[in-house]
């Protein structure tokens, strides 16, 4: 009665545990099996008792068998086995001896390890992934920051490249001032290259891309489910993949009332939510704003908040347009040139009478305008010396149409062509005493002409 009781005990621990037992003869024949084969092998534990191991192993029931292997070893062996149910075992033989030594059963145990190797292919599936996603972006973030070279030898470039390198060195606050294509972003890009957080991401918001309803959730990031059409795992937000590095919000004049109240709070606690979260978040970044807009006027006509244009504004930097620093426009277009010709394989240089014309030009879209008129002339001249005929039409207005078109008055005027003049003649003849010489006025009226230009 005692023994019966205990056998049924064994055999229900034996249940319990889950494993698939099974116990064969010295010949491979199956004298014992636990129920719960069927799942794993597609046949009834019960169904199978008295058959060979070899014959199952034949019919794909499972394979490799683990029986002749204990047989050989006379120790304990380890299989992983798979099954015709396409599950992944792991086999453990164990030799049951006789009294004479001999191995008289051999017991094995199965462990069903299927989910555990999928986890590892899906795991080296995501490390593979994840490698290839960190190259593509190391190359792209290269790509993103790599220096295009900064052009700004006139006295005005110099200030500001003095001050933004000075600013880099340290985590403030800064805001870039300009009308667009002066180069804003290509000085936030510069500060954050010359900064400690230089390997880190630089992650540019352009403020007046993104439409309003959507620039918290692009911004901020959401949880999962958190709105209908959103992504159903979530999302990270552009202020948290800036972490360690150099956050550019560029535009931030077009930012709603309500908007900047977000963005100044998450700018002084460095800490946010996601759209739908309930944690708060910390990131770790500098700032670095830009905008084409006179903050200050929005600020007294409560437009742009106070508090903000003051948190932001802790080191403004001003980029003057070209037209405010002619000496830089020489420079820009020989940079350009050389660029734009090794880039499409092909010599090409600019004849003195377009330089003369582009360099008096008022050039409103600013640097950007220069390049893209640059990169047209590269393209579709087909000498190697590039003339004035080679010039779209608006450029080659003459210099009186250009300043009656503009709308200039006569003094306005005046004071321009002096400066050009001035210019010129100041890299032709470099010294002053040449220059007074050549212009027919005396040498302290070119000096104190100079001064007042900043031409130096
Ligand atoms: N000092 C410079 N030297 C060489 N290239 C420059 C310089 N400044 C700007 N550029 C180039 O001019 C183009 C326009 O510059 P950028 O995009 O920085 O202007 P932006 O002021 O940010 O314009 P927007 O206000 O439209 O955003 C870019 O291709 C940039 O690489």
């Amino acid at each position: 009665m005692m023994f019966f009781e205990e056998v049924n005990e064994s055999e229900e621990i034996l249940k319990a545990l889950k494993d698939d037992l099974l116990v064969t003869d010295r010949d491979g024949r199956i004298i014992y099996v636990s129920d719960i084969t069927k799942a794993l092998y597609g046949v009834e534990g019960q169904k199978i008792i008295g058959a060979s191991v070899y014959e199952l192993e034949k019919q794909g029931v499972f394979t490799p068998i683990v029986t002749p292997l204990v047989l050989k070893k006379k120790e304990r062996v380890n299989v992983i086995q798979t099954t015709n149910k396409g599950r992944k075992l792991l086999i453990t033989g164990v030799p049951v001896f006789d009294g004479k030594g001999e191995v008289h059963r051999v017991a094995s145990y199965s462990h069903d390890i299927t989910e555990m190797v999928n986890m590892k292919h899906f795991l080296s599936e995501m490390q593979d992934e994840m490698e290839r996603v960190r190259n593509e972006l190391e190359i792209l973030r290269n790509q993103q920051m790599k220096n295009t070279g900064f052009v700004g030898s006139s006295y005005e470039m110099k200030k500001c490249l003095s001050v933004a390198k000075q600013v880099a060195e340290v985590d403030v606050n800064v805001l870039i001032l300009g009308e667009s294509g002066v180069g804003k972003t290509h000085l936030a890009k510069l500060i954050h290259r010359e900064s400690e957080r230089k390997d880190k991401p630089f992650i540019e918001v352009n403020c007046g891309a993104i439409p309003e309803s959507l620039f918290e959730s692009e911004f901020f990031g959401y949880e999962a489910g958190s709105f209908t059409s959103a992504n159903k795992k979530g999302k990270l937000g552009l202020a948290e993949l800036a972490e360690g590095g150099t956050l550019f919000l560029d535009e931030i004049g077009e930012l709603s009332l309500p908007l900047q109240v977000k963005v100044l709070r998450f700018i002084q606690d460095k800490q946010f939510y996601r759209v739908g979260g309930t944690k708060p978040r910390s990131v770790d970044f500098r700032l670095i704003a830009a905008t084409n807009q006179p903050l200050e006027q929005l600020v007294k006509e409560k437009k742009f908040r106070e508090d903000l244009y003051f948190r932001l504004n802790v080191v403004p930097i001003r980029i003057p347009p070209l037209r405010e620093r002619t000496t830089d426009i020489l420079p820009l277009i020989d940079h350009f040139v050389n660029e734009f010709a090794s880039k499409y394989k092909r010599s090409r240089i600019l004849d003195d009478a377009v330089k003369q014309q582009l360099f008096k030009q008022p050039w409103p879209g600013n640097i950007r305008e220069l390049i893209n008129l640059i990169e047209r002339l590269v393209v579709v001249s087909t000498s190697e010396i590039i003339t004035i005929k080679d010039l779209p039409e608006t450029y080659y207005l003459t210099y009186g149409q250009d300043f009656i078109h503009k709308e200039k008055t006569l003094p306005e005027i005046i004071e321009q062509v002096e400066k050009e003049v001035l210019q010129e003649a100041k890299n032709k003849y470099k010294t002053t005493v040449r220059m007074s010489k050549n212009l027919g006025i005396s040498q302290p009226t070119v000096v104190r002409k100079l001064n007042k230009y900043k031409i130096n």
